[in-house]
């Protein structure tokens, strides 16, 4: 299935002019590009942080339990998966230790153009807590429906996690923002917004704008994966329930006109029966404009395989952000894939459940990425140090070693180092 190539091409070019303005007046070009694309015209994006606490106190009953809910499986899922240090002695007196550290200071962007996305605070958030970072800031675009201000769940969400300090920003200006900081204003109400200062690591989902600004940002800060437009494929064999498959096709395409679902089967059977769901399905939808846009779009269709192994290497070839299994012996198909962000197993286990509350997360490589790249999770906001602690006898038993290398590379000085402690 083709990519949106040009779609990612167009990007590249208008996110580097977006950060040259940026680089020349970084907080006039933040609030000039948000006027221009998210219609509202802002003094600071810095969010007072009396609206926080007014959004949780507004917040539904209903979406506060699921919140919590989703909260407290992606930290179960979270800590258990934080890497353990470890210490290893190679010799009497001579030992080597892992540690890993979280980064000082972290930017997440939380989408909110098409749609808000207060799961995706969750999933940037509960990683970045479980790792220990200490300095959080959240982006997420203003609302012009809210005054300017991100969308009210999105407070909310930050506020039930503890977090502070919040920006209505989106997009690649955010991104910039993140990278290389933001200067204070004084606000036309005599308060203060103060500066943003840059972060060591930029992560969350976005739109090609978002993803293109990380990819351009990555070097001077870390970033997460690639996490852009959505896409789902599905592994189907004759097994699979057409109505399952068109409905978990449908949910992903309706995050965006290049949202990708794709269905990838040996039965022909199921790619006609799916098309006639999908045609019962879609104009029922909720968006169904942008749903029937992404499902007609290059980036979308079914692929015909000769047979489930056939299969399994597309998927591979692909690599999609989401992938669901629905074949017999479903676990058995899914343990031999190598490369998708994540892989749903089985007709019980559709992507709507990841999105929200499976445990797992939701940032995930997009574009092909995931043939290298992992979901986001602690370790995207640690660091391992390792540590050299070897005594005397330690160093003795390999001073010859480090002499002989240190002659076969020619750099004798580093030879010279450890003969000088024994002369
Ligand atoms: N891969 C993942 O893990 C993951 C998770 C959740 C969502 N997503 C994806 O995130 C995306 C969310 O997109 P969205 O648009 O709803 O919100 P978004 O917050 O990603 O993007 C909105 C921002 O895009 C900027 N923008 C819009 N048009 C622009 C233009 N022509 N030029 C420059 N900047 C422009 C605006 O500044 C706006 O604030 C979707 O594509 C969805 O599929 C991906
Ligand atoms: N499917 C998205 C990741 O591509 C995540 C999400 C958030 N809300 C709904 N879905
Ligand atoms: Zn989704």
């Amino acid at each position: 299935m083709p990519r949106a190539a040009a779609v990612a091409q167009d990007a590249t070019a208008t996110v580097t002019a977006l950060f040259e303005r940026f680089h020349a007046a970084p907080l006039p070009t933040v609030l000039d590009v948000t006027e221009q694309f998210d219609g509202v015209r802002l003094e600071h994006p810095r969010v007072p942080e009396e609206h926080l606490d007014e959004a949780l106190a507004q917040l539904d009953p209903r979406v506060l339990h699921a919140l919590e809910t989703a909260i407290d499986r992606v930290r179960r899922f979270a800590e258990a998966t934080r890497p353990a240090d470890t210490a290893v002695t190679m010799a009497d007196g001579a030992r080597v230790a892992n540690r890993w550290l979280p980064v000082s200071r972290v930017g997440l962007y939380v989408p909110g153009g098409l749609a808000v996305y207060p799961s995706s605070l969750v999933m940037n958030v509960v990683p970045a807590q479980a790792a220990g970072v200490a300095s959080i800031a959240l982006a997420s675009p203003p609302q012009k429906a809210q005054g300017g201000r991100p969308h009210p769940t999105i407070l909310a969400a930050a506020a039930l996690l503890g977090i502070r300090e919040v920006y209505a920003m989106g997009g690649a200006q955010a991104v910039a923002a993140f990278a290389w900081g933001l200067p204070g204003a004084e606000r036309a109400d005599g308060t203060t917004a103060p500066p943003l200062p840059a972060v060591d690591v930029v992560t969350g989902p976005g739109n090609v704008f978002v993803a293109t600004a990380k990819r351009l940002v990555r070097g001077r800060v870390g970033i997460d994966s690639e996490a852009g437009t959505t896409e789902i494929a599905i592994l189907a064999d004759d097994t699979a329930d057409p109505r399952f498959v068109a409905a978990d096709l449908i949910s992903q395409a309706e995050h965006d006109p290049n949202a990708a679902s794709v269905l990838i089967t040996d039965a022909p059977e199921l790619i006609d029966a799916v098309r006639s769901a999908l045609a019962d399905l879609v104009p029922a939808t909720r968006h169904a404009e942008r749903v029937a846009t992404a499902l007609a779009g290059p980036q979308s269709g079914a692929l015909l395989v000769r047979d489930l192994d056939h299969g399994v290497a597309v998927c591979d070839a692909y690599a999609a952000e989401h992938l669901e299994i629905h074949t017999r012996d479903a676990a058995a198909v899914a343990a031999r894939i190598r490369n998708a962000g994540a892989v749903f197993v089985g007709p019980f286990s559709p992507v709507s459940l990841g999105d929200y509350c499976a445990g797992s997360n939701h940032v995930l490589p997009t574009a092909g990425t995931a043939t290298y790249s992992s979901a986001l999770n602690t370790t995207t906001f640690l660091k391992a140090v390792q540590y050299i602690d070897y005594d005397r006898d330690g160093l003795a038993a390999v001073a010859a070693e480090v002499r002989a290398l240190s002659d076969a590379e020619d750099l004798p000085a580093h030879g010279d180092a450890v003969d000088i402690r024994f002369a």
